[in-house]
């Protein structure tokens, strides 16, 4: 009975407690015991354990008895992360409800602003509910103050709890049967199912995680798949739980289920894509929410050339599971054969690049990350270009443009100035300053994106002491004054390391470039010239002077032990090294324009 159904998601900024009121959610109604409990459960991949972060999102269906009616909750915990936002979207996009949880000793932060803003423009039904309110330095009141007056959202039956001390849980579950809507789908109409999530299982394959919007998906079903024209057989359908998935034979209106359909990949049940009876079709797919879109891109390479072929498995098998990333052979004359990767941000590259070397065992050199500029050829053909190395000779295009987001910043007044001046620093445009009250304050920028793929978080925390949070959203290409930066090593360009910056700008980078640089180069056997161009002009040049001698001389004899330990060291050290002409740069040397100013 879709009376009896309720499917809402959690939404939040980073840390005020989605994953832990899941956890009380999933303990209240009684899905796992006492002893299955762990911290966490939603949080399945090693790295969101030990990071503390929701990178996938994760269903889980619970039964809530309510005055002794049963209702099937359909819970989704969502990511809190910016780069992660289109996991957002498609929870909400398949949810009819959604707890808006802000951490009460806190407030409104930039994800808080932007969860809700996705979930409006869904009609969902939004519940405020402030966390935390264990901690002495809760102010419920203030911050529902904030929520009003920067959402608009009416906070006077907003609910407190402590996820963490289990305060306020029933109630909150009570609330949420009241409040959220029921499904009100079609039980005659043909089958309608959207795909909101799908992953590969070692065992079963891939496997799409679906809301069904009319009729019902059955065991032992053909069903057509809209998107992809193809039809399969249901072989089984389980409701998401994660521990223990629970088989059944219909997935029924209303309804959150996984399907099983047989197929090797995850390409056959792409999220957005609609499920229908093949012999009976739905007149229309279920409309769509935000497409997935790379934002980032990097060249990976393996350090040992001949891993080119394991690094291709690697990220073959990675996308099976995580088909946000997307990746295309290429060659650096300095680094050999390798991929351009493209990320949703900063954090999952990070994330991508860790798996890879820890799950498959791989040394791997990351060039510093980019964005996908547009070029105007002198031709009139627009090229993009995710790889300033392959930016055309200037005489041969007319204009670049480079991608802007609408980005907001949430600080604490006291660090106002500091992120004013880093804002400025980035060329970004301010658009708007709104006091939430004497105390915090809300500003909203135009920049470019490529400004935030560099360091940018790093920097705002370190002017914020942490406190400020930061959300983006892509507003499209601006035309900009840009030129490309090549750094040349003994001589040679090394491709790896060109960069596009703003022509104002170019001579700062490349006299900080070349200095940074001067700094990672180790010494060699002989002198290194560090220089920085723009085109065939040079404009910034550092010398690393010649070592000669060997590394032990510096230990005036006596313990051997400590001699021996040192060369190691160093052995150690070229492994990780990567030869470029005569020169070995250590792994951080493509990064370094990450770390200048
Ligand atoms: N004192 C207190 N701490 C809490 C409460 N709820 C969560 N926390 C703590 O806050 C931190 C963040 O909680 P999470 O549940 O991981 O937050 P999240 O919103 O899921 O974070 P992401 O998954 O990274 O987006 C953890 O250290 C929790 O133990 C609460 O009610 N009271």
């Amino acid at each position: 009975m879709q009376k009896h159904i309720r499917n809402f998601s959690i939404i939040a900024h980073i840390d005020h407690g989605k994953s832990t009121l899941a956890d009380r959610l999933i303990q209240e109604c009684g899905a796992v015991s006492e002893r299955e409990m762990t911290t966490q459960m939603m949080d399945t991949m090693d790295i969101e354990k030990e990071r503390g972060i929701t990178i996938k999102a994760q269903s889980v269906r619970l039964t809530y008895v309510k005055e002794g009616q049963p209702y099937i909750l359909n819970l989704i915990d969502t990511p809190g992360h910016v780069d992660f936002s289109y996991e957002v979207s498609r929870s909400l996009a398949s949810s009819d409800g959604a707890l808006l949880v802000v951490d009460a000793s806190q407030g409104v932060e930039a994800q808080t602003i932007a969860n809700v803003y996705i979930a409006l423009e869904n009609n969902l039904e939004i519940i405020p509910v402030l966390n935390k309110i264990d901690l002495p330095a809760a102010d419920p009141e203030r911050v529902k103050d904030e929520i009003e007056h920067t959402i608009g959202l009416d906070c006077s039956e907003a609910l407190s709890v402590s996820a963490k001390s289990g305060i306020g849980i029933r109630e909150l579950l009570d609330t949420l049967v009241d409040k959220i809507p029921a499904p009100t789908g079609d039980e005659d109409a043909p089958t309608k199912a959207l795909i909101y999530d799908s992953w590969f299982d070692n065992y079963l394959g891939a496997l799409a995680l679906v809301r069904v919007y009319d009729g019902s998906i059955k065991k032992g079903q053909e069903v057509y798949v809209m998107g992809t024209g193809k039809k399969h057989e249901v072989l089984n359908l389980m409701y998401p739980h994660p521990l223990a998935m629970q088989k059944t034979t219909e997935i029924k209106t209303g309804e959150v289920g996984i399907v099983v359909l047989g197929l090797k990949n995850v390409g056959d049940v792409r999220v957005g894509d609609t499920i229908t009876d093949n012999r009976n079709k739905t007149a229309e797919a279920v409309g769509g929410f935000k497409e997935v879109k790379q934002f980032v891109f990097a060249g990976l390479y393996p350090i040992e050339t001949d891993k080119f072929e394991e690094l291709r498995d690697a990220l073959d098998k990675l996308k099976l599971n995580d088909s946000s990333i997307s990746y295309e052979p290429e060659t650096s004359a300095a680094l050999g054969f390798g991929f351009r990767v493209g990320f949703l941000g900063l954090l999952h590259m990070e994330v991508i690049k860790e798996r890879l070397e820890r799950e498959f065992d791989l040394d791997l050199i990351a060039t510093a990350p980019t964005v996908t500029y547009k070029v105007k050829t002198t031709k009139g053909a627009v090229l993009d270009i995710q790889n300033p190395s392959q930016l055309p000779p200037v005489n041969e295009f007319e204009e670049i443009s480079e991608p802007y987001v609408k980005a907001t910043v949430l600080t604490p007044t006291e660090f106002l100035g500091n992120i004013i001046i880093l804002m400025n620093n980035k060329r970004g445009i301010q658009k708007k300053m709104d006091y939430l009250s004497p105390e915090r304050v809300l500003l909203e920028y135009e920049i470019p994106l490529n400004e935030i793929v560099m360091d940018f978080y790093d920097k705002l925390k370190s002017v914020s002491k942490g406190y400020a949070s930061f959300d983006y959203e892509p507003i499209g290409y601006q035309v900009g004054d840009l030129v490309k930066l090549d750094l040349l090593v003994a001589g040679e360009p090394v491709d790896a390391l060109s960069i596009i910056v703003p022509r104002v700008s170019a001579q700062s980078r490349g006299r900080d470039f070349v200095k940074a640089m001067k700094e990672i180069v180790p010494r060699q056997l002989f002198e290194v010239a560090i220089q920085a161009s723009i085109g065939t002009k040079v404009i910034a040049r550092e010398t690393v002077k010649s070592m000669g001698k060997n590394v032990t001389a510096k230990c005036y004899g006596g313990d051997i032990t400590r001699k021996r330990k040192l060369l190691e060291k160093q052995k150690e050290g070229k492994k990780r090294m990567k030869s470029i002409g005569k020169v070995q740069l250590p792994q951080e040397a493509f990064l370094t324009i990450l770390k200048i100013d």
